[in-house]
């Protein structure tokens, strides 16, 4: 009942206040079903009671105010329940360590933030219905008690033998429901698997046929699991009608034998048994609708569970605003899989960067500059060693503080229409400078357009790095798409104006053309810097950069 839990635990209302009011709105249901027996038994003798009517009048009028209290409170409740757990997701997701999240696949979260959440929302009307009927039959039950306790014992053995039955036959239709969870996350992945990589599918038609053939193997599995779980809930459905056609003739067949008072109130008790239909029927429905609430509540808690685990505990709104030297002793970091064990390890890096120099980072593919890069900019936390900011260790809260030095631009940067955290500026000279002033303008902090080439793309991401405005900047093979005359501008004039200003500027390069703009060049093998001069030259080779 991890859904049921959610509710009580998140609800802002006062459940005991919804409780209330469902009973009213039962009681309310009940007392309509005894007025008109009452009439229509007073009708036989001459007619029904103008204060009867007022009483109908007046139960009804409450029935419905109540009904629609509990309708709207639960409905509001949950959707801003739902509300509070998608930003709840969404600032763990902003809070986690990033290595946690590059374990998690990404179609697992837009399932959790889209699919999950909307399960849970449909399913509230029919749960909100599910309890107001649970309500109601007992009220109902209880009307019956009143005219016959015969037929509400024989009422009350067939709802509790029908009930364990239900209650059995539903533990399968949980699996069912969970495997189709599953799978429809299957579909979404080979869904973004299919837009990310459209351009390479368009390509090659074999790929495209095969990408289609998996895709149709999970939807035909994610088909036959949905059919068995709609079957299952028809099953049901059937079932529960059968057991009230059985109570019907329960009434007719069996009571009057055994209660030989049953035929005064034959009439009323068989209207009172019609009268459980609704009930039953929404108490039915309800049931599915509750085991798929609870398995997308299941879904949202392990992955709340999971980044909860993994929060950042760097994390602060400290900044700092300038630094002498940054330094590494001993430190080292390892990709570790869960089920492979450590998949790569870099380290023990011993190096320092001092305020207002120019280091290059070279190496060959895969040498581990990248993951230095993350370790240098504080996105990866040392497994081991240490690092001084201006001769003091940073612990938990400065290494986030830390992190406020750098700007970067990662080969696979992400650019943000909108100026997030930076306040409005006049780029017109910055984007002159990169000569990207007649593609792109502002309206207030948005960028008009994004759809440049790689190169102009990463021209402004360079700007937006730049207008972070930030001591330290990090460029990972920034020039890499940048045409041979770009490319140029770049190492002979941008970044030496950037030292001019004073930043100090950490570039990965496989661009030997330039190697030596840089103040200190640091090569990289298997996840170690090189001793000085011993350079394998294993980087690849400047191509195409003759301008
Ligand atoms: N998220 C990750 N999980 C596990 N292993 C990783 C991850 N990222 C990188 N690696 C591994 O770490 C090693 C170093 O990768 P890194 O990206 O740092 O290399 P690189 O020097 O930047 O290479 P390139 O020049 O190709 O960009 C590689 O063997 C890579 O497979």
């Amino acid at each position: 009942m991890t859904f049921i839990r959610l509710v009580l635990r998140e609800s802002r209302s006062s459940p005991y206040k919804v409780a209330v009011m469902a009973m009213l709105a039962g009681l309310g249901n009940a007392m309509i079903l005894a007025i008109i027996n009452r009439s229509a038994d007073l009708a036989n003798d001459g007619g029904a009671q103008v204060a009867d009517m007022i009483l109908f009048a007046a139960t009804m009028g409450i029935q419905v105010l109540a009904q629609r209290y509990v309708s709207r409170t639960t409905t509001r409740e949950v959707e801003e329940i739902i509300h509070r757990l998608r930003k709840r997701l969404i600032s763990l997701i902003r809070q986690t360590d990033l290595t946690a999240l590059e374990g998690i696949g990404r179609s697992e979260i837009y399932a959790m933030i889209t699919k999950e959440t909307q399960a849970i929302s449909s399913s509230v009307p029919m749960l909100v219905n599910g309890c107001q009927s649970g309500i109601l039959l007992v009220f109902t039950l209880a009307y019956i008690y009143v005219l016959s306790s015969t037929a509400f014992m024989l009422t009350i053995a067939i709802t509790a033998i029908a009930a364990s039955t239900h209650l059995a036959r539903i533990g399968q239709l949980r699996r069912e429901v969970e495997l189709s969870f599953q799978l429809e996350n299957q579909l979404f992945e080979r869904l973004t698997d299919l837009l990310s990589g459209y351009k390479e599918v368009k390509l090659n038609i074999r790929r495209s046929r095969e990408l289609q053939e998996h895709f149709d193997e999970v939807s035909s599995a994610s088909t036959e699991a949905k059919v068995k779980t709609q079957i299952g809930i028809s099953n049901e459905f059937l079932f529960a009608q059968s057991i009230f056609y059985l109570m019907l003739a329960a009434m007719v067949f069996v009571v009057p034998a055994l209660s030989p008072t049953f035929s005064d109130v034959a009439l009323k008790t068989s209207a009172a048994v019609l009268f459980l239909i609704g009930p039953i029927t929404s108490l039915v429905q309800a049931i599915p609708a509750i085991t798929m609430a609870n398995a997308a509540t299941d879904n949202i808690e392990r992955l709340s569970k999971t980044l909860s685990e993994r929060i950042d505990p760097t994390a602060t709104d400290d900044e700092v605003e300038s630094f002498a030297r940054i330094e590494f002793q001993d430190v080292t970091f390892s990709y570790v899989d869960p089920r492979y064990g450590t998949r790569f390890s870099v380290g023990p890096f011993n190096v320092d960067v001092n305020r207002g120099e120019m280091v290059f980072i070279t190496g060959g593919n895969g040498a581990g500059k990248s993951t230095f890069l993350k370790l240098f900019t504080g996105l990866y936390r040392p497994d081991g060693g240490r690092i001084l900011l201006d001769g003091k260790q940073l612990d938990q809260r400065r290494h986030g503080a830390y992190r406020s030095l750098i700007s970067a631009v990662f080969t696979d940067y992400h650019l943000f229409r909108r100026l997030y955290g930076l306040p409005e500026a006049d780029v017109s000279s910055l984007l002159r400078q990169m000569e990207i002033d007649h593609k792109v303008s502002m309206t207030g902090r948005d960028f008009d357009s994004l759809d440049f080439s790689a190169g102009q793309k990463k021209r402004l991401a360079l700007i937006v790095a730049l207008l972070e405005d930030r001591p330290i900047i990090v460029l990972d093979e920034w020039a890499a798409d940048q045409d041979p005359i770009f490319r140029r501008k770049f190492y002979e004039e941008l970044l030496p104006a950037f030292k001019a200003m004073g930043k100090t500027v950490v570039a990965v390069t496989h661009d030997d053309r330039y190697f030596g703009l840089a103040d200190r060049r640091l090569h990289m093998e298997e996840g170690r810097f090189a001793p000085e001069g011993h350079d394998s030259g294993s980087h690849a080779p400047d191509q195409g950069d003759h301008a």
